[in-house]
Protein backbone atom coordinates (compact mmCIF):
# COMPACT_ATOMS: atom_id res chain seq x y z
CA UNK A 1 0.00 0.00 0.00
CA UNK A 2 1.02 3.92 -0.48
CA UNK A 3 2.23 5.12 2.00
CA UNK A 4 4.37 8.75 1.97
CA UNK A 5 7.01 6.90 4.45
CA UNK A 6 8.16 4.38 2.45
CA UNK A 7 11.03 4.44 -0.26
CA UNK A 8 9.35 5.35 -3.85
CA UNK A 9 9.19 2.03 -6.23
CA UNK A 10 10.38 3.66 -8.95
CA UNK A 11 13.48 6.46 -9.16
CA UNK A 12 13.81 8.01 -12.47
CA UNK A 13 17.19 10.41 -11.24
CA UNK A 14 18.27 13.00 -13.78
CA UNK A 15 17.53 10.64 -17.03
CA UNK A 16 18.91 12.21 -20.80
CA UNK A 17 18.04 10.26 -23.89
CA UNK A 18 18.92 10.75 -27.16
CA UNK A 19 18.45 8.64 -30.08
CA UNK A 20 21.37 8.42 -33.11
CA UNK A 21 19.99 8.64 -36.21
CA UNK A 22 21.91 8.82 -39.69
CA UNK A 23 21.62 12.47 -39.82
CA UNK A 24 20.98 13.75 -36.22
CA UNK A 25 20.98 13.19 -32.26
CA UNK A 26 17.47 13.64 -31.18
CA UNK A 27 17.60 14.62 -27.20
CA UNK A 28 14.19 12.70 -26.37
CA UNK A 29 14.43 14.17 -22.53
CA UNK A 30 16.62 16.26 -20.63
CA UNK A 31 18.16 15.43 -17.08
CA UNK A 32 14.07 14.25 -15.77
CA UNK A 33 13.52 13.09 -12.26
CA UNK A 34 10.28 11.68 -10.80
CA UNK A 35 9.46 8.87 -8.54
CA UNK A 36 6.92 6.69 -7.95
CA UNK A 37 5.55 5.52 -4.73
CA UNK A 38 4.13 1.48 -4.43
CA UNK A 39 0.34 1.73 -5.47
CA UNK A 40 0.67 4.86 -7.50
CA UNK A 41 -1.01 5.78 -10.68
CA UNK A 42 1.77 8.68 -11.79
CA UNK A 43 1.00 10.09 -14.96
CA UNK A 44 3.21 11.08 -17.75
CA UNK A 45 1.67 14.09 -19.65
CA UNK A 46 3.04 16.46 -22.14
CA UNK A 47 3.05 17.71 -25.87
CA UNK A 48 3.51 15.39 -28.68
CA UNK A 49 7.41 14.58 -29.24
CA UNK A 50 8.28 15.19 -25.09
CA UNK A 51 9.83 12.01 -24.87
CA UNK A 52 6.93 10.40 -22.75
CA UNK A 53 7.12 6.98 -24.66
CA UNK A 54 10.99 6.79 -24.82
CA UNK A 55 10.79 7.52 -20.92
CA UNK A 56 8.76 4.52 -20.64
CA UNK A 57 11.02 2.44 -23.06
CA UNK A 58 13.64 3.40 -20.51
CA UNK A 59 11.73 2.33 -17.59
CA UNK A 60 10.74 -0.68 -19.34
CA UNK A 61 14.72 -1.43 -19.77
CA UNK A 62 14.41 -1.13 -23.56
CA UNK A 63 16.55 2.07 -24.10
CA UNK A 64 19.61 2.88 -21.67
CA UNK A 65 19.65 6.44 -20.75
CA UNK A 66 22.60 8.66 -22.09
CA UNK A 67 22.93 9.93 -18.80
CA UNK A 68 21.01 9.18 -15.18
CA UNK A 69 19.76 6.05 -14.29
CA UNK A 70 16.21 4.51 -13.18
CA UNK A 71 15.53 1.91 -11.00
CA UNK A 72 12.87 -0.26 -9.07
CA UNK A 73 12.69 -1.21 -5.61
CA UNK A 74 16.28 -0.17 -5.40
CA UNK A 75 17.86 -2.53 -8.41
CA UNK A 76 18.59 -0.38 -11.54
CA UNK A 77 17.19 -1.13 -14.44
CA UNK A 78 19.59 -2.39 -17.10
CA UNK A 79 16.88 -4.59 -19.36
CA UNK A 80 13.52 -5.65 -20.36
CA UNK A 81 12.33 -7.88 -17.14
CA UNK A 82 8.68 -9.57 -15.68
CA UNK A 83 8.97 -7.10 -13.22
CA UNK A 84 7.87 -4.17 -15.71
CA UNK A 85 4.63 -5.20 -18.22
CA UNK A 86 4.38 -2.74 -20.69
CA UNK A 87 0.66 -1.96 -22.49
CA UNK A 88 0.69 -0.49 -26.16
CA UNK A 89 -2.00 1.68 -27.67
CA UNK A 90 -1.87 -0.67 -30.76
CA UNK A 91 -4.95 -3.32 -31.08
CA UNK A 92 -2.30 -5.96 -32.96
CA UNK A 93 -0.33 -6.62 -29.62
CA UNK A 94 -2.13 -9.99 -28.72
CA UNK A 95 -1.11 -12.66 -30.72
CA UNK A 96 -3.22 -13.52 -33.48
CA UNK A 97 -3.17 -17.45 -33.67
CA UNK A 98 -4.14 -17.55 -30.19
CA UNK A 99 -7.20 -17.21 -27.96
CA UNK A 100 -7.77 -15.13 -25.28
CA UNK A 101 -7.08 -17.47 -22.98
CA UNK A 102 -3.73 -18.33 -24.59
CA UNK A 103 -2.60 -15.00 -24.72
CA UNK A 104 -2.49 -14.41 -21.13
CA UNK A 105 -1.09 -17.89 -20.62
CA UNK A 106 1.77 -17.76 -22.98
CA UNK A 107 3.68 -15.24 -21.03
CA UNK A 108 3.38 -17.19 -17.76
CA UNK A 109 4.44 -20.64 -19.49
CA UNK A 110 8.17 -18.63 -20.54
CA UNK A 111 9.04 -17.76 -17.04
CA UNK A 112 11.76 -20.27 -15.83
CA UNK A 113 11.08 -22.03 -12.64
CA UNK A 114 7.64 -20.54 -13.11
CA UNK A 115 4.43 -21.72 -12.22
CA UNK A 116 2.12 -24.92 -12.70
CA UNK A 117 -0.32 -25.92 -15.96
CA UNK A 118 -2.77 -25.44 -13.05
CA UNK A 119 -1.58 -22.38 -11.49
CA UNK A 120 -1.29 -20.60 -14.99
CA UNK A 121 -4.88 -21.97 -16.05
CA UNK A 122 -6.42 -20.49 -12.43
CA UNK A 123 -4.11 -16.89 -12.87
CA UNK A 124 -4.98 -16.57 -16.13
CA UNK A 125 -8.71 -17.09 -15.23
CA UNK A 126 -8.84 -14.88 -12.37
CA UNK A 127 -7.66 -12.41 -14.67
CA UNK A 128 -10.27 -13.18 -17.79
CA UNK A 129 -12.97 -12.99 -14.86
CA UNK A 130 -11.33 -9.47 -13.36
CA UNK A 131 -11.76 -7.96 -16.99
CA UNK A 132 -15.04 -9.03 -17.61
CA UNK A 133 -13.75 -11.47 -21.04
CA UNK A 134 -15.47 -14.52 -19.06
CA UNK A 135 -17.52 -15.65 -22.13
CA UNK A 136 -14.78 -14.75 -24.64
CA UNK A 137 -11.99 -16.95 -23.24
CA UNK A 138 -11.70 -19.10 -26.18
CA UNK A 139 -12.62 -16.56 -28.95
CA UNK A 140 -9.56 -15.17 -31.32
CA UNK A 141 -8.64 -11.77 -30.91
CA UNK A 142 -10.12 -10.97 -34.87
CA UNK A 143 -13.21 -11.46 -33.09
CA UNK A 144 -12.66 -8.86 -30.44
CA UNK A 145 -13.72 -4.82 -30.53
CA UNK A 146 -10.69 -2.41 -29.87
CA UNK A 147 -11.72 -1.96 -26.34
CA UNK A 148 -11.39 -5.92 -25.55
CA UNK A 149 -8.22 -6.79 -27.18
CA UNK A 150 -7.01 -3.69 -24.63
CA UNK A 151 -8.42 -5.86 -21.63
CA UNK A 152 -6.96 -8.44 -22.79
CA UNK A 153 -3.82 -6.82 -23.02
CA UNK A 154 -3.86 -5.35 -19.51
CA UNK A 155 -5.04 -9.12 -17.95
CA UNK A 156 -2.08 -10.31 -19.75
CA UNK A 157 0.15 -7.54 -18.18
CA UNK A 158 -1.60 -8.08 -15.19
CA UNK A 159 -1.19 -11.91 -15.04
CA UNK A 160 2.39 -11.25 -14.79
CA UNK A 161 2.19 -9.28 -11.67
CA UNK A 162 4.77 -7.26 -12.13
CA UNK A 163 5.64 -4.47 -9.84
CA UNK A 164 5.15 -1.89 -12.24
CA UNK A 165 2.49 -1.75 -15.35
CA UNK A 166 3.68 0.46 -18.07
CA UNK A 167 0.53 1.76 -20.12
CA UNK A 168 1.88 4.03 -23.19
CA UNK A 169 -1.51 5.21 -24.35
CA UNK A 170 -3.33 2.36 -24.11
CA UNK A 171 -6.60 3.78 -24.98
CA UNK A 172 -6.27 6.64 -27.43
CA UNK A 173 -7.17 4.24 -30.40
CA UNK A 174 -10.58 3.98 -28.97
CA UNK A 175 -13.55 5.71 -29.30
CA UNK A 176 -14.24 8.03 -26.92
CA UNK A 177 -17.21 6.55 -25.27
CA UNK A 178 -14.85 2.86 -25.21
CA UNK A 179 -12.01 5.04 -24.20
CA UNK A 180 -14.02 6.95 -21.02
CA UNK A 181 -15.65 2.67 -19.85
CA UNK A 182 -11.61 1.64 -19.84
CA UNK A 183 -10.44 4.15 -17.99
CA UNK A 184 -13.41 3.40 -15.53
CA UNK A 185 -12.51 -0.48 -15.63
CA UNK A 186 -8.97 0.44 -15.40
CA UNK A 187 -9.77 2.38 -11.51
CA UNK A 188 -12.25 -0.52 -11.04
CA UNK A 189 -8.74 -2.93 -11.56
CA UNK A 190 -6.63 -0.71 -9.57
CA UNK A 191 -9.47 -0.05 -6.69
CA UNK A 192 -9.34 -3.71 -6.68
CA UNK A 193 -5.40 -4.66 -6.42
CA UNK A 194 -3.89 -1.95 -6.03
CA UNK A 195 -0.91 -1.86 -8.79
CA UNK A 196 1.66 0.73 -9.51
CA UNK A 197 1.43 2.30 -12.61
CA UNK A 198 2.91 4.68 -14.87
CA UNK A 199 0.83 6.01 -17.42
CA UNK A 200 1.28 7.70 -20.52
CA UNK A 201 -0.87 10.18 -22.13
CA UNK A 202 -1.49 13.48 -23.90
CA UNK A 203 -4.64 13.95 -22.99
CA UNK A 204 -5.26 16.34 -20.11
CA UNK A 205 -9.10 14.89 -18.94
CA UNK A 206 -7.59 11.30 -19.36
CA UNK A 207 -4.95 12.21 -16.74
CA UNK A 208 -6.75 13.70 -13.97
CA UNK A 209 -9.44 11.15 -14.59
CA UNK A 210 -6.46 8.38 -14.14
CA UNK A 211 -3.90 9.55 -12.53
CA UNK A 212 -3.24 10.22 -8.90
CA UNK A 213 -0.09 12.19 -9.83
CA UNK A 214 0.49 13.86 -12.94
CA UNK A 215 4.15 14.58 -14.20
CA UNK A 216 4.20 17.47 -16.63
CA UNK A 217 6.35 17.48 -18.72
CA UNK A 218 7.83 20.35 -21.37
CA UNK A 219 7.69 20.30 -25.31
CA UNK A 220 11.04 18.42 -26.99
CA UNK A 221 12.92 18.10 -25.46
CA UNK A 222 11.48 16.57 -21.80
CA UNK A 223 12.02 18.00 -18.88
CA UNK A 224 9.79 18.68 -16.03
CA UNK A 225 7.59 21.23 -15.51
CA UNK A 226 5.62 20.03 -12.99
CA UNK A 227 4.28 17.38 -10.24
CA UNK A 228 0.73 17.90 -9.46
CA UNK A 229 -1.60 15.97 -7.02
CA UNK A 230 -4.61 14.58 -8.78
CA UNK A 231 -6.37 13.73 -5.72
CA UNK A 232 -7.58 15.07 -2.68
CA UNK A 233 -5.10 14.64 -0.05
CA UNK A 234 -7.46 11.61 1.33
CA UNK A 235 -7.02 10.29 -2.07
CA UNK A 236 -9.99 10.64 -3.38
CA UNK A 237 -11.35 11.68 -7.05
CA UNK A 238 -11.10 15.60 -7.12
CA UNK A 239 -14.34 17.42 -7.87
CA UNK A 240 -15.51 18.84 -10.46
CA UNK A 241 -14.56 22.11 -9.56
CA UNK A 242 -11.27 21.39 -8.47
CA UNK A 243 -10.63 18.85 -11.06
CA UNK A 244 -11.73 21.89 -13.88
CA UNK A 245 -8.88 24.24 -12.00
CA UNK A 246 -6.64 21.44 -12.28
CA UNK A 247 -7.46 21.36 -15.80
CA UNK A 248 -6.66 24.90 -16.37
CA UNK A 249 -3.51 25.01 -14.53
CA UNK A 250 -2.21 22.33 -16.77
CA UNK A 251 -3.25 23.79 -19.98
CA UNK A 252 -1.75 27.68 -19.37
CA UNK A 253 1.67 25.76 -18.39
CA UNK A 254 1.19 23.57 -21.56
CA UNK A 255 -0.02 26.32 -23.79
CA UNK A 256 2.27 29.25 -22.21
CA UNK A 257 5.09 26.46 -23.17
CA UNK A 258 3.76 26.19 -26.82
CA UNK A 259 4.40 29.47 -27.37
CA UNK A 260 7.42 29.94 -26.00
CA UNK A 261 8.70 27.33 -28.12
CA UNK A 262 6.85 27.54 -30.87
CA UNK A 263 5.83 24.32 -30.90
CA UNK A 264 2.66 22.68 -31.00
CA UNK A 265 0.93 20.14 -28.61
N1 LIG B 1 13.46 5.69 -32.99
C1 LIG B 1 13.69 7.01 -32.97
N2 LIG B 1 14.71 7.55 -33.66
C2 LIG B 1 14.93 8.86 -33.62
N3 LIG B 1 14.20 9.75 -32.93
C3 LIG B 1 13.15 9.27 -32.24
C4 LIG B 1 12.83 7.88 -32.22
N4 LIG B 1 11.73 7.70 -31.43
C5 LIG B 1 11.39 8.93 -30.99
N5 LIG B 1 12.24 9.87 -31.47
C6 LIG B 1 12.19 11.30 -31.19
O1 LIG B 1 12.33 11.49 -29.78
C7 LIG B 1 11.45 12.52 -29.34
C8 LIG B 1 10.51 11.95 -28.29
O2 LIG B 1 9.65 10.99 -28.92
P1 LIG B 1 8.54 10.18 -28.09
O3 LIG B 1 7.87 9.26 -29.04
O4 LIG B 1 9.15 9.60 -26.86
O5 LIG B 1 7.56 11.37 -27.67
P2 LIG B 1 6.09 11.29 -27.08
O6 LIG B 1 6.00 12.37 -26.06
O7 LIG B 1 5.77 9.91 -26.64
O8 LIG B 1 5.21 11.70 -28.35
P3 LIG B 1 3.73 11.23 -28.82
O9 LIG B 1 2.78 11.74 -27.77
O10 LIG B 1 3.58 11.91 -30.13
O11 LIG B 1 3.77 9.74 -28.91
C9 LIG B 1 10.75 13.05 -30.59
O12 LIG B 1 11.46 14.17 -31.05
C10 LIG B 1 10.85 11.91 -31.58
O13 LIG B 1 10.88 12.41 -32.89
Amino acid sequence: MTTDTAPPLLRVEGVTLQYQTTAELVTATWRVDFEARRGERLVLLGPSGCGKSTLLKCVGGFIAPVEGRVTLAGREVTAPGPDRMVVFQEFDQLLPWKTVRQNIEFPLRQVKNGLSASAVHDRAQRLIDKVGLSHFADHFPHHLSGGMKQRVAIARAMAMEPEILLMDEPFASLDALTRRRMQDELLALWADTRFTMLFVTHSIEEAIIVGSRIVVLSPHPGRVRAVLDARTAAGEILGEAAARALNEEISTMLFSQRFENGGGI
